[in-house]
């Protein structure tokens, strides 16, 4: 269970998250939605550690993550997939894929690579080139494999389906859709849910870093 209690945030001393509150159970997938500007981003750069929080708690599985050190979050078995992809240009595909199971130890590079090639072959042919010979699309596919190659617990995509071509798209969907089933908490936010209404089990709306239903806290 990855839990935010009361949680708030500041950002160049403007409170970006006011009270925000969110539960989820495993093996759930659950779209947190909201406008431009509405503190998706900042949720789950809190729970990365990116950023301090003033108030609330963040746990995943009972432990409180403000005792783990943003450079440790990966180790828990959390994924993330930035919003801009966050690649390093200068290594290659599957370079930037084993980065953060490199940082994470316990994990075996070999068993992490064949799951995540298992999922999306079509990036076996690509494994060797640069990142930043890719095209925006092709980045999204390994953000995405990056985050699956280390989140054993809990994967955070922050608006997958922004700007990206329908046939993408619906590629995205269709490898978090079979993720369902696996055990793995999924969280992806949105502006809007035109692409993934089916695949959510559970929707929580934030607006300007506060819940709106009642939903989130429940
Ligand atoms: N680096 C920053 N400096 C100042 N304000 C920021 C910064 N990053 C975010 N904010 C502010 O924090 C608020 C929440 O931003 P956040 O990126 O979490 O929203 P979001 O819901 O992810 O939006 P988007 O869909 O546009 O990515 C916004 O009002 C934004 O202006």
């Amino acid at each position: 269970m990855i839990a935010l209690d009361d949680v708030r945030v500041a950002i160049q001393n403007v409170e970006v998250l006011r009270g925000f509150s969110l539960r989820v159970a495993p093996g759930t997938l659950v779209g947190l939605i909201g406008r431009n500007g509405a503190g998706k981003t900042t949720v789950m750069r809190t729970v990365m550690g990116h950023l301090p929080l003033l108030a609330g708690r963040v746990t995943l599985g009972g432990q409180d993550l403000a005792r783990v050190p943003p450079h440790r979050r990966a180790a828990l078995g959390i994924g993330y997939m930035p919003e801009d992809r966050g690649l390093v240009p200068e290594l290659t595909v599957e370079e930037n894929i084993a980065l953060p199971v490199w940082v994470s130890r316990e994990l075996v590079l070999r068993d992490r690579l064949a799951m995540v090639y298992g999922i999306l072959p079509e990036l076996l042919e690509m494994r060797d080139r640069k990142a930043l010979l890719l095209s925006g699309g092709q980045q999204k596919l390994v953000a995405l494999a990056r985050a699956l190659a280390v989140g054993t617990r809990l994967l955070l995509l922050d608006e997958p389906f922004e700007g990206v071509a329908p046939a993408l798209s619906q590629r995205l969907s269709e490898v978090v859709g079979q993720l369902r089933g696996s055990g793995l908490t999924v969280v992806i936010s949105q502006s809007d849910l035109n692409h993934s209404r089916r695949l959510l089990d559970e929707e929580v709306v934030i607006e300007r870093g506060a819940n709106v239903t009642t939903e989130a806290a429940a």
